[in-house]
């Protein structure tokens, strides 16, 4: 094991997604991990994604939330500033995500990111539609925002496990 910035580089990093649209764009983070998968995946070299067919989707934000990162000062006036990225959007949806308490007590509280962040879950009635690159920029200049679960181009293969038993093996367009 070796820090990132000792590595030299990663030829290959390997990992799972939670949506992959067909231009092999992901959904990634809803584990809450998102930020440093997207330093390491994102840091050179191939990305292959392996997941079961469950996981295509027609478009990103399809299946569940789309996650965003955020510091926890200020996380409520962050969460109104993505909330205007989509302002108007029927079906749009976005809020804190949190986790049942460990007092077992039945109460809630705020899910800490691998990185003491906190995480805007934004919820699409049929997925995002519209210029993702454009929608990551929006999203990447709120300030307060750290990182989001779109790997845009990241991917360059993906591997697919289909219910018949058989694997499907996409590729990015060049
Ligand atoms: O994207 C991910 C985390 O960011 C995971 O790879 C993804 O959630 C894997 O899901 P599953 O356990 O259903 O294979």
């Amino acid at each position: 094991m070796l820090p990132l910035g000792e590595a030299g580089g990663i030829d290959l990093s390997i990992d799972g997604a939670d949506e992959v649209d067909p231009e092999l764009n992901l959904v990634k983070g809803r584990g809450g991990s998102l930020l440093r998968e997207k330093m390491i995946e994102g840091s050179g070299g191939r990305f292959v994604v392996i997941v079961d067919e469950s996981k295509l989707v027609p478009r990103l934000g399809c299946t569940g939330a789309v996650p965003v990162e955020v510091v926890p000062f200020g996380c409520d006036h962050t969460l109104g500033l993505v909330r205007k990225v989509f302002d108007g959007l029927p079906g749009f949806s976005a809020r804190l995500r949190t986790v049942a308490s460990k007092d077992g007590e039945g109460k809630e509280e705020m899910f800490v990111t691998d990185n003491g962040n906190y995480i805007v879950e934004m919820f699409f009635e049929d997925g995002i539609r519209g210029d993702l690159n454009e929608i990551s920029d929006r999203l990447l200049r709120i300030t307060g925002v750290v990182e989001h679960g779109m790997f845009l181009g990241m991917a360059t293969s993906v591997v697919v496990a289909k219910k018949d038993g058989t694997v499907a093996l996409l590729h990015k367009k060049k």
